[in-house]
């Protein structure tokens, strides 16, 4: 596959959207053809799987089919969007990718990170990103972030105990995936997170 495929990964509210946004527009400035997507959705039927999972309504949703829900609009975004994206040598950048499975499903819901892995590996095969970056923020300021949020979903209504889990979670997966993941500091202004993004995002290329 010719294009390349960055995806965004950390706590809920921790900037991923605003900076996906800034680096569409850097990518497009100097002429790429950029595909912005999100999981889970990103494709009609990925997006209706999304509105399940998140749903409050659905209190009753065991963890293992919250884990399935996930693979599987994972598999079909892969092999609508992603896949042919890449295929056309775009630039795919997504917020939020199998990351986020084994941190929220495998550490935060304790199903376990090897089992997460291999549930997903039948949704993207040899699918995997050449770059992702982890925000590393401080607890506090990720507060600071939510509160400004009015409706929460599923997820976002969890627990203080699961979202503690998925933030420790965040910070140990760099050592699992040395080679593909890369930390940034997303503490600071707008323009700062910005700007050591594009330095990780420009030193992948290069490669
Ligand atoms: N560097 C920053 N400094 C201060 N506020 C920020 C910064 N980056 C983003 N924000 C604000 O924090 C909030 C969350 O940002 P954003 O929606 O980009 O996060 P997110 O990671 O995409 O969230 P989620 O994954 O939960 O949807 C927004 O109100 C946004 O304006
Ligand atoms: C892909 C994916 C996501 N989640 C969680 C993480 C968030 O709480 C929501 C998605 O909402 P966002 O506003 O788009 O960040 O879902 C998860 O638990 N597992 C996953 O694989």
């Amino acid at each position: 596959m010719n294009g390349f495929f960055i995806t965004f990964e950390g706590p809920d509210a921790c900037g991923k959207s605003t900076q996906i946004n800034l680096l569409k527009n850097y990518f497009q400035d100097k002429g790429y053809d950029v595909v912005v997507t999100r999981e889970p959705g990103g494709t009609l039927i990925s997006e209706k799987i999304r509105a399940l999972i998140l749903d409050k309504e659905n209190k009753n949703m065991s963890y293992k089919t919250e884990a399935l829900l996930y693979a599987a609009s994972r598999a079909q975004h892969i092999d609508e969007l992603i896949k042919p994206s890449l295929l056309q040598g775009k630039i795919v950048i997504c917020d939020r990718f199998i990351d986020s499975s084994l941190i929220y499903q495998g550490i935060g819901r304790n199903l376990g990170i090897d089992k997460i892995y291999n549930l997903n590996l039948f949704a993207i095969e040899d699918t995997l990103p050449d770059i992702t970056i982890i925000f590393q923020i401080e607890e506090e300021e990720i507060q600071r972030r939510k509160n400004r949020r009015k409706n929460l979903d599923r997820l976002e209504c969890e627990k203080d105990e699961f979202h503690k889990k998925v933030y420790e979670g965040y910070k140990i997966l760099k050592d699992i995936y040395p080679e593909r993941i890369k930390n940034v500091d997303a503490n600071g202004t707008v323009k700062q997170v910005h700007e050591r993004i594009i330095k990780l995002i420009q030193n992948a290329m290069e490669k």
